[in-house]
């Protein structure tokens, strides 16, 4: 039988509770100026956040590090972070590698980064998450799925 490929898909609930935990974990690390959204990804938890720790000031770093086939490439920054970094929130969806969160951290050094989920060779470059996932599984957002038919683990003895 070949190795299924390990994923972790994510509902629409299960991604509000989880930054809605991620929420509860910030009330100790703030308050906060306002908060850095790392789009595509962070835009999401960063909007359920900002309702929970009533923050009105958001911007944004657009960033483009992996392509449509889910490849790491060169980053691209397509908009930059602001330069005063003390007292912000920096919120991202993830950290894998790192990459994307090592740059954003030298553009904003002095904030507080948050991701809902985190792989081991990212963890250590964030300040909070919630779940860590291993390094060899493919997190699958809400936003990314649709409800489908999945064929059994089995099929066919009867044929
Ligand atoms: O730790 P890393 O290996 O750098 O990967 C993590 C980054 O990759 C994803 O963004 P992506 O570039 O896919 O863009 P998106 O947020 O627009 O989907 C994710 O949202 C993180 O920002
Ligand atoms: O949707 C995603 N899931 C992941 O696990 C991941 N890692 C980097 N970028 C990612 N995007
Ligand atoms: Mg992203």
């Amino acid at each position: 039988m070949s190795e299924q490929p390990k994923t972790f898909p994510v509902s629409w609930e299960q991604l509000h509770r989880d930054a809605k935990a991620l929420s509860w974990r910030l009330m100790n690390e703030g308050p906060f100026e306002g908060i850095l959204a790392v789009t595509r990804g962070g835009l999401v938890p960063a909007a359920i956040i900002a309702r929970e720790l009533d923050i009105r000031l958001i911007d944004t770093v657009c960033i483009v590090s992996y392509s449509s086939d889910n490849k790491q490439g060169e980053l691209k920054v397509l908009k930059d972070a602001p330069k005063e970094s003390k007292g912000w929130l920096i919120v991202d969806d993830l950290v894998d590698t790192g990459k994307t969160a090592r740059a954003v951290r030298e553009m904003m050094p002095d904030a507080h980064f948050a991701t809902l989920y985190a792989k081991p060779a990212g963890r250590d470059i964030v300040d909070s998450f919630i779940t860590e996932v291993s390094q060899d599984t493919w997190i699958y957002f809400p936003w990314d799925l649709a409800l489908q038919t999945v064929p059994p683990l089995v099929q066919g003895k009867y044929d």
